[in-house]
């Protein structure tokens, strides 16, 4: 997102939201659009004035990730000649496009397509004259939308504002990504700049020096695909099924038999055939974004599934166009970090060879504690490689390949989340939690620069006051990097000393504290500490999971 300039690089604008448009005329749509039918007068349902796609809302619908879809332009032959009028058109589209943007909040996809990703009918959109003067004509956007009295006395307040994260420009019109005060990344949100005109010394000199620079516009030569957040979410509402999504299909003849009828009649008459105009490039533009996010979402899960050795895992998202969240570099293991100096000296190990033996390794370290497993109070010792033991007393539990099936998907109100997609029994190992083993000094030199990591970090701490190190998950990390929190949570961390033993260097590992079945979230406590509901509520994220004890915040 930092390169500006070079995403708007041959780039037009076909705006695609019609978020005012009921959500009835999309159920008639989409009926008329798969079973083939003439679309009906909707222009009495399309008055409704887009709504504002405020400021979070942070606890729904996850983040507002902008995120730009480059496409080339692909008509060929009649593209010079277009130059001028395409000019002319955008600064008319300029002109107004401004007013608009201002209250939508927009969705647009991250992907470089190439000519041969492009599906049949977004081809055809790409080429065909008709479509192409229809939506660069920008009569798709609603120009006229009226502000409410709240939607104009809204300004944001500064103070919730943590960092201006990112800065695009999308026909001159400006657009901030916003990290919200106690709001981790994840809620970021993009605003515009009209929102944010009093804030202009948070936006920096040179953002505002690019407010006033036309030469951006000149940039703009290519499709530019923009869909509302409401509309994709209307959308996925709609078709999502039990196994995912099915999006409405449009035929070629359809869009052809409606762009013969848009300019045929009275202007009161051609309404209904631009509004049903205007879905038909929604469903399909929406229809080309799905099949490249399935693309990309599946990419990611094969590659994670390499590395993840017996785990099954799926990644899934049917709430909206997110592609996968491939920000963390995964590992199954710790990643030493800094200042992190382990021994790999194995010299100990059990010579007990009895059967049923609960102390084995226990004894090595200066601890007396059984090993059970299932009770998180308790820290587990197993087996390492030079003990004696048999397969009879051999501790395992961990280092013992899990045949987990797990899936990371998009949840309703909590980012992405971790469900299981086969029954887990109650103390069941799930994972290690894994990330960057680093120093109790150098995590709070990182939570200086970005308090939100704290919810990424777990000290080690093996009896709950003792602890030198503090395993970092935000950047390297496994899939329990996604465990979101709950305040009935259904895993516990465990401490286990395999190969180490370091007493400072056990393994996180997860159990899980129930039954668990098919479809149901694995989740977390990140905040283990009762009796601060006061700050909490001062300080803390809104918890979202939706349980009768849920304390209302976390952290
Ligand atoms: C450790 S991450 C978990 C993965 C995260 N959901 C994501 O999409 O990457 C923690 C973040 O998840 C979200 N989260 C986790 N549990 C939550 C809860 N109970 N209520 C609200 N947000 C939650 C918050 O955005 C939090 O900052």
């Amino acid at each position: 997102m930092s390169d500006t300039s070079e995403k708007l690089q041959e780039q037009v604008v076909l705006n695609l939201d019609f978020a005012e448009v009921a959500q009835s005329q999309h159920e008639a749509i989409s009926s008329q659009v798969t079973n083939n039918i003439e679309p009906e007068d909707h222009s009495q349902k399309s008055t409704n004035c887009t709504t504002k796609q405020n400021k979070p809302e942070k606890n729904s619908e996850a983040s507002t990730s902008i995120v730009a879809l480059h496409s080339r332009h692909t008509s060929g032959t009649n593209e010079s000649n277009d130059i001028d009028s395409k000019e002319e058109i955008l600064e008319q589209i300029d002109n107004g496009i401004s007013e608009t943007l201002r209250d939508t909040a927009f969705l647009t996809m991250s992907a470089i397509l190439n000519d041969t990703d492009h599906d049949a009918l977004y081809n055809f959109i790409l080429s065909d004259e008709r479509s192409l003067k229809y939506i660069l004509s920008g009569k798709v956007l609603n120009l006229e939308t009226e502000l409410t009295d709240c939607q104009k006395h809204n300004p944001y307040d500064p103070e919730e504002i943590d960092e201006i994260v990112d800065h695009v420009i999308i026909f001159g019109v400006h657009f901030y990504l916003v990290k919200w005060k106690n709001w981790s990344k994840g809620f970021s949100t993009w605003e515009c700049f009209n929102e944010m005109r009093n804030l202009q010394h948070l936006l920096g000199d040179n953002v505002k020096d690019k407010t006033n620079d036309s030469k951006h516009l000149k940039e703009i030569n290519g499709m530019h695909i923009i869909l509302s957040r409401r509309f994709v979410s209307k959308m996925f509402n709609l078709f999502r099924t039990k196994d995912g999504l099915a999006l409405p299909t449009i035929s070629t003849e359809d869009l052809s038999g409606l762009f013969d009828r848009i300019n045929i009649g009275s202007e009161m008459k051609q309404i209904p055939f631009k509004l049903n105009l205007n879905s038909y490039l929604g469903v399909i533009s929406l229809n080309c974004f799905r099949h490249l996010q399935l693309q990309e979402l599946k990419q990611w899960e094969i590659t994670i599934n390499v590395l993840s050795n017996s785990y099954n895992i799926k990644v899934e998202n049917n709430k909206d166009l997110e592609g996968p969240p491939n920000t963390i570099v995964y590992t199954t293991r710790y990643i030493h970090g800094e200042n992190v100096n382990i021994s790999n000296d194995l010299a100990i190990g059990c010579k007990c060879t009895c059967k049923n033996c609960t102390k084995c390794c226990n004894d090595k370290i200066d601890n007396s504690r059984p090993c059970i497993f299932k009770d998180s109070s308790c820290p587990v010792f197993e087996c390492i490689k030079n003990c004696k033991s048999t397969t009879d007393n051999y501790i395992d539990v961990v280092q013992l390949s899990t045949t987990l099936s797990i899936s990371i998907y998009k949840t309703e109100k909590c980012g992405w989340g971790v469900k299981a997609s086969r029954f887990i029994r109650q103390g069941e190992f799930i994972a290690i939690y894994t990330g960057k083993l680093i120093t109790v000094e150098e995590s709070k030199t990182r939570l200086k620069e970005d308090a939100s990591l704290s919810e990424y970090m777990w000290n080690l701490d093996f009896d709950k006051r003792n602890y030198d190190y503090i395993i970092d998950g935000s950047k390297y990390a496994n899939f329990t990097h996604f465990i979101n929190h709950s305040c009935k949570p259904n895993l516990h961390f465990c401490t286990v000393w395999i190969n180490y033993l370091d007493k400072f260097i056990p393994q996180l590992a997860l159990f899980a504290s129930r039954c668990i079945f098919i479809g149901k979230q694995l989740t977390v406590n990140y905040f283990l500490g009762s009796n601060e509901n006061k700050i909490m509520k001062k300080t803390g994220i809104r918890c979202q999971c939706n349980k009768k004890s849920c304390k209302g915040y976390y952290f």
